[in-house]
């Protein structure tokens, strides 16, 4: 099998491959890719390609939906990099509280001067700022990322409250008690002298923090975008910062306009960059690749439903991607028995307009049942794993 690395991998996920497989950043025609933040829109896509596994959150990157349309299961890595990125926000807010990157500008300064030390006494009040214990952080989004934020604050000293009409069930268990929600922005940017945002980039959150949204903020309110530059809308946000809504933008996503503005801290886009972090995605997403390539099973896909089947133990496992319409598993099934093939185990998940059947047979299904199957109307694509 063949792996082709679009960016820098961690090593330690690199080593959940065996000696039968092969990466890199030079192969032609992979069967798996994968990527951190590379841009793969405009890349062209082998027709082997079976999955796409982004070592990290962000799916942005990737043509999601033309790859559905391709029968490529996407991955991501879940929540593998939430605690890299909680310790940055935490980082973010205490830089925009006080002006720590103008004090340490302003010593490195006084390279060769007398009297240091006076003069840091006599110039450090120019640096000075706010606690954030005591004061309210609003968190727009509640996944992975936001819950631990909000619970880090809390425990920090701050009044927490969140927004997410989306919430699921294991991200609201996860959240402190204490934290407050709110049922739209409104509810919850008025009171706030922090927000942060952590939700993805996508139709509905591109431009999410608009002009409206900003008139509904307190003035000299410091906002943390560890989430992705485009749900910002720049014009916007200049303007707020300049009728002193916004005290400080601090931003994992620096641009060309954003690299040198007065009250923006743009970081080179490190909230997943640590170790630990880069190993977990690394490793969770070569975890997830190899059992989709051994065995089929789709864990943590952003574009078809979870199924598993466990590890391979019968002679031939077929697995179907489908539209998830009525009649496509009872003509698969028949196409089966039309050669007397036995199923002894099978599975069938749907998601949305997608859906993927997984049949483990008791002997080898022939090429002629295999091609009748991708002839079904409906079926994308119909891949066959022996033992
Ligand atoms: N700076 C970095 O290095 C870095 C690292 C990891 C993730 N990210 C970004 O952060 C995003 C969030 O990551 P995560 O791991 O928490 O993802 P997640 O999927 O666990 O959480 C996202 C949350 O946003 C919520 N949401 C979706 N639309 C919303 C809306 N319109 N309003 C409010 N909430 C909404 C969802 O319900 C979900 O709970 C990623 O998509 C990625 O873009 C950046
Ligand atoms: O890979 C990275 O360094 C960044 C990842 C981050 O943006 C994500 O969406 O997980």
């Amino acid at each position: 099998m063949k792996i082709k690395l679009l960016n820098k991998i961690s090593p330690v996920g690199l080593n959940v491959f065996d000696e039968t497989y092969e990466t890199s950043d030079a192969i032609e025609n992979p069967d798996a890719i994968m990527v951190r933040s590379a841009k793969m829109h405009d890349l062209p896509r082998n027709p082997e390609l079976l999955a796409i596994a982004r070592a990290g959150a962000g799916v942005n990157n990737i043509p999601v939906d033309a790859c559905s349309e391709e029968g490529i299961v996407v991955f991501n890595t879940p929540g593998a990099n939430a605690n890299a990125v909680k310790e940055m926000v935490l980082t973010g807010m205490l830089l925009a509280s006080r002006d720590v990157i103008g004090g340490v500008e302003y010593v490195r300064g006084l390279e060769g001067q007398d009297g240091v030390a006076k003069l840091v006494e006599a110039n450090k009040s120019n640096f000075a700022g706010t606690e954030i214990q005591g004061k309210t952080l609003a968190v727009i989004g509640l996944g992975a990322i936001g819950v631990l934020v909000a619970n880090a604050a809390h425990s920090l000293g701050m009044d927490v409250i969140g927004y997410d009409p989306y919430v699921s069930v294991n991200a609201a268990w996860k959240l402190s008690r204490s934290i407050e929600h709110g049922d739209s922005l409104a509810s919850i940017l008025p009171q706030a002298d922090f927000v942060t945002i952590h939700v993805p980039l996508n139709d509905e959150t591109k431009g999410y923090i608009n002009q409206d949204v900003f008139a509904m903020m307190k003035k000299g309110v410091k906002l943390m975008n560890f989430s992705r530059g485009e749900i910002v809308d720049e014009e916007a946000l200049l303007k707020a910062i300049e009728e002193g809504i916004v005290d400080k933008y601090v931003t994992d996503f620096p641009n060309e306009k954003m690299v040198n503005q007065r009250n923006v801290i743009a970081i080179p886009h490190l909230g997943a960059s640590t170790e630990e972090s880069e190993e977990n995605c690394a490793v969770m997403a070569a975890q997830q690749i190899r059992d989709y390539l051994e065995n089929g099973n789709i864990v943590n896909s952003v574009n078809f439903p979870a199924c598993d089947m466990g590890v391979l133990k019968l002679p031939c496992r077929v697995l179907i991607m489908h539209r998830n319409v009525p009649k496509i598993v009872s003509q698969l099934t028949q196409l089966i028995a039309r050669e007397n093939l036995n199923i002894s185990d099978m599975n069938n998940r749907s998601r949305k307009d997608l859906a993927y059947t997984m049949l483990d047979l008791d002997s080898k299904a022939d090429a002629a049942t295999l091609d009748a199957m991708r002839a079904v109307e409906g079926v994308i694509r119909v891949r066959v794993i022996y033992k």
